[in-house]
């Protein structure tokens, strides 16, 4: 579903429902009902069913790499309706205190841990599995130190003192405001609009959430008036409203920059590291050994995962070269025969003339071209053309060369090699074998005068200062000319050339 679509039907049906609860609520609230009572509990409970319900409907309408992350949101307020049912049952059966009471306690620390791993987490595809694992294994570690520090100041603990109790409840608004906090910036740092529209959910329900529980974690130390029970349903309330209304139009027209995206990104998984770090040395003031073990495996886990995306990035960065390589490798590469194209040529030429001319060498180029094969391919195929085009090239390019030469394919059935710091003399003995060596390919081919595939070959040379590519290319182009014009399966050489001995081979 597009998150900026306009919205009607379950999710309007769903406001109606959750407003009503609030209402009744404040009904019970206006008659005096304590809030710790039965009626209003069971309200609470009935709103935080309807705010699963409009979560889930949302899981099962986003995409699927978007969907998870509301399975999170759903978890927390799942963790919250425990806590809420608990407390409930403890009521029912009058065993506050007990047994019932610290299960809810713990359930209380236990919706902080899909908060913080949703706010932890890139949930970029691609991103390791051990990263994941440390991610969680992290708001573990603060659910723990949480569900610690409350029952050391539970009557009887070591911590059961009235500062204590403030201590313990300063560090659960602390977290509740970081995550609502985290959860604003992850919405400012997401590209998304479906990831960007969720954090926003997030922020909502984690913010009302967090302001409601420091008024209410203060207040519960007093007796809780009646309207704490309106309170505490509200982050739900708008949680539920934000669902069924459209994306607001500033959020669906920012879009963040990617260094900002980055950063934050980055940001998250530092700051829940910090947050165990501060808990476990609060622990340590009552479990000393506790809070230091969780201290040492929050900063392990960190420089873990740290080294996990590390390596992660020197194995994607060893990718990019590889392939940049090959990519490099295959521009210039002709497809069929492998040896280099025509592109290579003429920057292949100018480093020769820049490297010779100091030397006052020459360079000669050969302009090779297989003879009548239009008549091969139509006598023989254009799949028997392409073969024997490539065993050609594979000739040319295995032939014993000068060093650094070239062979590339010029185009269609025509080869050109360099050859650096080769006279006309030396390049014509070149030019005899290769004409030798192709013909010893016994390609057999009915319109050759000797009965096999043949070549012709243009020779021609230039003295490296005074160098011109386009020139070279040509002359040794003219010269293939008059070998073909000559009879063919021979090398001519350019006139022009520094030196032009005879090379008739045939
Ligand atoms: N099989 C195959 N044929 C090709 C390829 N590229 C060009 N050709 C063919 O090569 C032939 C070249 O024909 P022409 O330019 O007339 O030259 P030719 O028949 O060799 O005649 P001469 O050069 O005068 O001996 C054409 O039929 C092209 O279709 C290729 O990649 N594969």
């Amino acid at each position: 579903m597009d998150p900026t679509s306009s919205v009607s039907g379950d999710p309007v049906r769903l406001t109606w429902c959750v407003l009503a609860l609030l209402l009744t609520q404040l009904a019970l609230a206006c008659l005096g009902v304590d809030a710790q009572a039965a009626s209003p509990r069971w309200v609470f409970m009935a709103i935080q069913v309807v705010t699963l319900f409009a979560v889930f409907r949302r899981y099962r309408q986003e995409p699927a790499p978007i969907a998870p992350i509301w399975l999170l949101l759903a978890a927390a307020v799942g963790m919250q309706w425990i806590w809420a049912a608990t407390n409930m049952l403890a009521t029912l059966i009058h065993s506050e205190g007990s047994f019932l009471t610290n299960l809810a306690v713990v359930f209380s620390g236990l919706y902080m841990i899909p908060c913080m791993f949703l706010i932890a987490r890139s949930f970029d595809r691609g991103e390791p599995a051990a990263v994941a694992l440390v991610d969680l294994a992290l708001p573990l570690i603060v659910a723990a130190l949480l569900c610690t520090l409350i029952f050391s100041a539970m009557p009887g603990g070591p911590a059961a003192t009235p500062g204590s109790i403030m201590l313990i409840i300063d560090h659960a608004d602390a977290i509740d405001f970081s995550l609502a906090v985290m959860a604003g910036l992850r919405m400012l740092g997401t590209r998304s609009l479906h990831k960007r529209f969720f954090y926003y959910a997030a922020t909502v329900f984690l913010g009302i959430n967090a302001i409601a529980a420091t008024i209410y974690n203060r207040v519960e130390l007093h007796g809780l008036p009646p309207w704490t029970g309106v309170m505490i349903g509200l982050a739900y309330v708008a949680l539920v409203i934000v669902l069924a209304r459209p994306v607001p139009p500033l959020l669906r027209s920012y879009r963040p920059a990617r260094r900002m995206v980055q950063t934050v990104t980055s940001f998250a998984p530092v700051v829940l590291s910090l947050g165990v770090l501060l808990l476990a040395v609060s622990v340590s003031r009552f479990n000393y050994p506790l809070g230091m073990a969780a201290a040492g495996t929050s900063v392990v886990l960190y420089a873990l995962r740290v080294a996990i995306i590390q390596s992660r990035h020197q194995d994607l960065q060893r990718a990019a070269q590889l392939s940049n390589q090959r990519l490099q490798q295959q521009v210039g590469r002709d497809p069929l025969t492998g040896i280099a194209n025509r592109a290579m040529l003429i920057p292949r030429l100018q480093a020769v003339y820049a490297q010779g001319a100091p030397y006052g060498s020459t360079c000669s180029l050969l302009m090779i071209d297989v003879d009548h094969f239009k008549l091969f391919n139509d006598n023989q195929g254009h799949l028997a053309g392409d073969v024997c085009l490539t065993r050609v090239a594979h000739v040319l390019a295995n032939h014993p060369l000068p060093p650094d030469s070239l062979v590339v394919r010029f185009g269609g059935e025509e080869f050109a090699i360099v050859l650096p710091h080769t006279p006309p003399e030396a390049a014509h003995l070149v030019a005899e074998r290769l004409l030798d060596a192709v013909e010893r390919l016994r390609i057999p081919h009915t319109h050759s005068e000797t009965g096999w595939l043949t070549v012709s070959i243009g020779a021609a040379a230039q003295h490296c200062a005074e160098g011109d590519p386009t020139s070279l290319i040509e002359a040794a182009d003219r010269a293939l000319y008059r070998a073909k014009s000559a009879g063919r399966n021979r090398c001519e050489a350019d006139p022009t050339a520094p030196s032009t001995p005879a090379c008739d081979v045939s």
